[in-house]
Parts: C-alpha cells; structure tokens; sequence
C-alpha cells in the first residue's frame, strides 16, 4: 500500500475481469463521495441487510434504481423501512457505460442500478455471485476510502483458483463475459488506508448493473 515508483498496470485478472487501477482521479472521487453521503441518508437509506439463515451482512448497504435484498429485486424497501427505492441517476449510468467502455467490454445495455456496500474496519463479504440480473451485461465496481482485498474466482465454486486483488480508492474492476457470474468477496479492509484528503473512514464500493428487467 505504499505509493509506488510506476503506476499500477491494468490487468486482466480472468478472461473477462479487468482491474484498472486509479481511474477515478482526486476530484471524481470527491464526487462521488459526496453522493454516497446523499444516498446513504433515511428515508431508503444505509441499512443492515438480513440474510435468511438468521445472519446479518457486515458491509451496510443501500440501493440505487432497484432496491436488492437476499435474493431478489423490489421497487421499495422491502427488508427495511418499505420506502420507495432512490433513482438511479442519468450520471450514474453515463459513468457505467465510461466504465465498462474503458475495460473494453461492450455494454449489452443501460446501467439501472447501483449497490452501495459500506464497509467499516471489520466488515467483509463472503464469497457470492451477482446472479439476481437478467441481463450479462459486465458489472462494474467502483472503490473510494481504504483499500480492500478483493477476492476474484471462477464461476463453480466459492473456493480456489481465485486471485486476490487490492483495490484502492479509485479503482475499477469490471467483470463480464465468461466471468459476469464468478464468485467474488472482499477478504478484508485495511482499516486507515483511505487518501486523506478524500476525508472517509472506511470503505465504499459502488457497483453498477444492467437489470435486464
Ligand atoms: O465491495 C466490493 O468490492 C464487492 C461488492 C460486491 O461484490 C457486491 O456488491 O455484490
Ligand atoms: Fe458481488
């Protein structure tokens, strides 16, 4: 996590899933920050999300466009205060589509929805698949505040081969094609590893889907 002599080189972590470090500069993700603390605000806003064997999730989430929940869409809260879900902003879509063009995978359609985790020093998100999508379309995530390892596998199993990845506050990984249904979590946060002028505690990852609904 030291700044390095070269900058971070993309790379194309399975057929399909690129990282592409530092594509958020300073400003953008200031930004997009200050949205977050916009969305993160009741009503529809930050909640804890519960998982049907009883358990709960450590990163805290709130949705954009589509309100997910374990393991479905709704249109309102429907596992929290039952408030219609925020939009999803015209913006928001116009950066998905950027982002997914920039890891040079076509978008199969409109971006309509955003799940924001956050995540405090001790928060993770086990091994899981975003398959509650119609649509193939890449899914592209977003990250700001302290850097993460991020786990990326194959489409069987939650267990290996999978590589682990550092994402960083302004990064991007985009994951399509033959890995748009690869296992994937978030090991562990390194707790104060946010830039400080960004001026987050945490972590927050933003992904952006296409529906396909
Ligand atoms: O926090 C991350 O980097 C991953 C989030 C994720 O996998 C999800 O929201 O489905
Ligand atoms: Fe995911």
């Amino acid at each position: 996590m030291e700044a390095e002599l070269f900058p971070r080189p993309r790379t194309e972590i399975a057929p399909g899933a690129m990282h592409v470090p530092d594509w958020l500069d300073a400003a953008r993700q200031r930004e997009l920050l200050g949205a977050c603390r916009d969305w993160a605000r009741p009503p529809a806003g930050l909640r804890t999300v519960r998982t049907p064997g009883g358990g709960t999730m450590t990163a805290r989430q709130v949705c954009l466009g589509r309100h997910w929940y374990p393991y479905g869409y709704a249109n309102t809260v429907v596992d929290g205060d039952g408030s219609p879900v925020k939009p999803f902003p015209e913006w928001l879509g116009e950066l998905g589509r950027q982002a997914a063009g920039t890891a040079a995978y076509e978008c199969a359609g409109d971006y309509d929805i955003a799940l924001v985790n956050f995540y405090d020093a001790d928060a993770r998100m086990g091994m899981h698949r975003d398959s509650d999508e119609k649509s193939a379309a890449p899914v592209v995530s977003l990250s700001l505040g302290d850097t993460c390892v991020f786990r990326f596998g194959n489409t069987a199993t939650r267990t290996r081969p999978y590589t682990d990845v550092e994402l960083r506050s302004g990064d991007l990984f985009v994951f399509g094609g033959a890995s748009r249904l690869a296992y994937h979590g978030v090991s562990r946060v390194y707790a104060g590893t946010a830039p400080p002028e960004l001026g987050l505690t945490g972590r927050l990852n933003i992904t952006l889907r296409v529906s396909g609904f």
